[in-house]
């Protein structure tokens, strides 16, 4: 479904993104990692259109969509969430993801729009009335809201920037499970960047490794968690905890 390679990105002098590739399957859900700085936003970016490419090819459904606008990548599938969630405070919640639909579908059909957000509310839980108000959601469901909005545009892959660093354990779970649910029912492809590792790796099928915008180590859960480069540039104290949960998610 996603086919990327010899992606680079600089900025100025600095290489932030060098030469990474990677293939998404359909119905995959790949976890991105690597410490602050890696490089895992500026290659949502890139993916999402919002930062042109230096160099390299980013092939989606087998067409190439390397640098083109972001408007264009969302009508051709490609939807994402953002790690702080901005919505409009003056709209309903309703009309935050009917907005976003209406855009993202590339369709501007009200009707359609309205659908989808219905839809797309449903799916994360939150209410489908028309009069529910963004003021009052917490982090949890400022994070739900976020996901309808990207939901709402009809991604076939979904790139989710979660951070659900400020949310309870439970929470966690749940945000966690979502993104299975998403997957498992609607078949849509993601690729989700997460620091929180007992949870990612309960939920991804794969695991791509990121250190100073190289990939370092890719696979399944329970060989990138063993891997010792990855260990030492990432998990570090972390690695038990780590292993266990990937071992659990084998299960
Ligand atoms: N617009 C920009 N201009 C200059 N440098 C940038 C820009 N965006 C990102 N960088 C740099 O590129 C590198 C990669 O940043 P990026 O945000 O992709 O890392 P990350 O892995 O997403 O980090 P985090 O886990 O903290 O979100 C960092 O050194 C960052 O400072």
């Amino acid at each position: 479904m996603l086919e990327v390679e010899g992606l680079v990105k600089r900025f100025g002098g600095f290489t932030a993104v060098n030469q990474v590739s990677f293939k998404v399957d359909r119905g995959e859900i790949l976890g991105l990692i690597g410490p602050n700085g890696s490089g895992k936003s500026t290659i949502f970016n890139m993916l999402s259109g919002t930062f042109q490419p230096s160099a390299g090819s980013i092939k989606f459904a087998g067409a190439e969509i390397s640098g083109l606008a972001p408007h264009r990548i969302i009508n051709r599938g490609i939807g994402r969430t953002f790690q702080i969630p901005r919505p409009f405070h003056r709209l309903t919640m309703f009309e935050n993801v009917a907005l976003a639909g209406y855009f993202g579908q590339g369709k501007h059909s009200r009707v359609k729009a309205e659908e989808a957000a219905e839809r797309a509310l449903g799916m994360v839980g939150l209410p489908t009335d028309r009069t529910a108000a963004v003021d009052g959601l917490g982090a949890a469901g400022l994070k739900k809201l976020e996901l309808a909005k990207a939901l709402a545009t009809g991604p076939k892959l979904l790139l989710a920037d979660e951070s659900l660093g400020g949310l309870d354990e439970t929470e966690m779970d749940q945000a966690a499970d979502m993104l299975r649910k998403i997957r498992d029912e609607l078949g849509i492809t993601i690729i989700w960047v997460e620091h929180i590792m007992g949870v990612l790796m309960r939920v991804v099928d794969r695991v791509m490794v990121l250190d100073h915008g190289e990939k370092i180590s890719e696979g399944l859960p329970s060989e990138v968690s063993n891997d010792p480069r990855v260990i030492e540039v990432y998990l570090g104290t972390d690695a038990d905890a780590t292993q266990a949960a990937a071992a659990e998610a084998r299960r």
